[in-house]
């Protein structure tokens, strides 16, 4: 059994970091940890959503990933199979559109059966200064993140119930409660993420569901690069690469995440493993949110 999105190997050149890749170490979860269990990964044909449904697959889970481009979630069946060795389901859903996700908890329920996994991991971001965000940035952001979100969990309540162990788990990110400068946007969506699963754990933990957020460091995917930074970089030399050179430096464990760091905690957090864990925000940073200062 191999795991995608290890670390790359210090040689490793930064487009080679910028998606997951195939592990040289044993899978480190039992590929029946999660055996018998349906999940469902918005934004999962792509960076982080990527590695978390190669990772639940590799735990044994039957999983559905979605985002709004059929033609990534093609490309992203094909390399979960090719990585894992067993196949995802795919369906195109815009986690903003009612009537999409509706049609997503039918497929979802008619291929697989009862989602007892939602992770809900779609996301939308550009830079915008305070100043100048506009209601519509504002509202674009907060729809697909803080309403997708929403809408998606609340879609698959019943289902998640009728399985008996029922678990959200949500991507928020690190040290949201400082603000996120330039992202402002971003930073109330995710905080607000963070709220909605304390309540959503303190009201559903009597149904046997377990509501947990996961809220990563920098990790340089595509989507990073391409939606905050410009372009991917071509080479180490480029100027992106290595300002994110440097910025691992600033982290305690000295390098950024790669999308398996935090797929590694959605298996955990997802399993029964974690069965007495509801209502947290995990942190996945390396350390880096404790470099902020008081
Ligand atoms: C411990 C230390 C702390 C560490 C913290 C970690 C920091 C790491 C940094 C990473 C954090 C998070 C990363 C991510 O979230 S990655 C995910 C990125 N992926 C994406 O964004 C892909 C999806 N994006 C989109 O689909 C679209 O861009 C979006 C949905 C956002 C907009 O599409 P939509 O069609 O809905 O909207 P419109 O095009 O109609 O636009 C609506 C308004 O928004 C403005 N807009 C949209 N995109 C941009 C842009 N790229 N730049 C500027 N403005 C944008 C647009 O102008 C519209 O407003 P106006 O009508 O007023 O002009
Ligand atoms: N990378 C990082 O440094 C960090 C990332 N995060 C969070 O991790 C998660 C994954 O980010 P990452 O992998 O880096 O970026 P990606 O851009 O690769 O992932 C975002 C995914 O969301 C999907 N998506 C966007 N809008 C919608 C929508 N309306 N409906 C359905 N799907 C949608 C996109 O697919 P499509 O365009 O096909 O719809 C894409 O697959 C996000 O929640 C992000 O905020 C948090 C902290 C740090």
């Amino acid at each position: 059994m191999t795991v995608v999105g290890t670390p790359a190997p210090a040689s490793a050149g930064p487009a080679e970091t910028l998606e997951p890749r195939a592990m040289t170490v044993p899978f480190p979860f039992s590929p029946s940890l999660l055996a018998e269990r349906v999940a469902v990964v918005t934004g999962g044909a792509t960076g982080i959503g990527l590695a978390i449904a190669c990772a639940l697959t590799e735990a044994g889970a039957s999983v559905v990933i979605t985002s709004r481009s059929a033609e990534r979630l093609t490309a992203a069946e094909m390399e979960v199979a090719r990585r894992t060795g067993r196949p995802v389901w795919s369906l195109p859903c815009d986690v903003r559109e009612e009537d999409d996700v509706a049609r997503l908890r039918d497929f979802v329920s008619a291929r697989c059966g009862a989602a007892a996994i939602v992770v809900n991991n779609a996301a939308a971001n550009f830079r915008m200064p305070a100043e100048k965000m506009t209601g519509r940035a504002m509202r674009a952001v907060l729809d697909t993140d803080l309403l997708g979100t929403y809408q998606v969990t609340r879609a698959f309540f019943d289902d998640l119930r009728s399985t008996g162990h029922g678990s959200v788990l949500s991507i928020g990110i690190a040290a949201v409660e400082r603000g996120f400068p330039g992202y402002s946007h971003a930073g109330a969506a995710k905080a607000a993420i963070a709220s909605l699963t304390a309540s959503w754990a303190s009201e559903w933990g009597p149904h046997g569901i377990r509501a947990n957020c996961i809220a990563p460091g920098p990790v340089p995917t595509k989507g990073v690069w391409e939606n905050m930074l410009g372009q991917p970089p071509s080479s180490a030399a480029d100027a992106g690469a290595q300002a994110f050179a440097q910025y691992a430096q600033a982290v305690p464990l000295r390098r950024l995440g790669t999308p398996q760091d935090v797929a590694a905690a959605v298996v955990f957090l997802s399993s029964d493993l974690a069965g007495w864990i509801t209502g947290v925000t995990l942190t996945v940073d390396g350390g880096l949110n404790l470099t902020l200062g008081p």
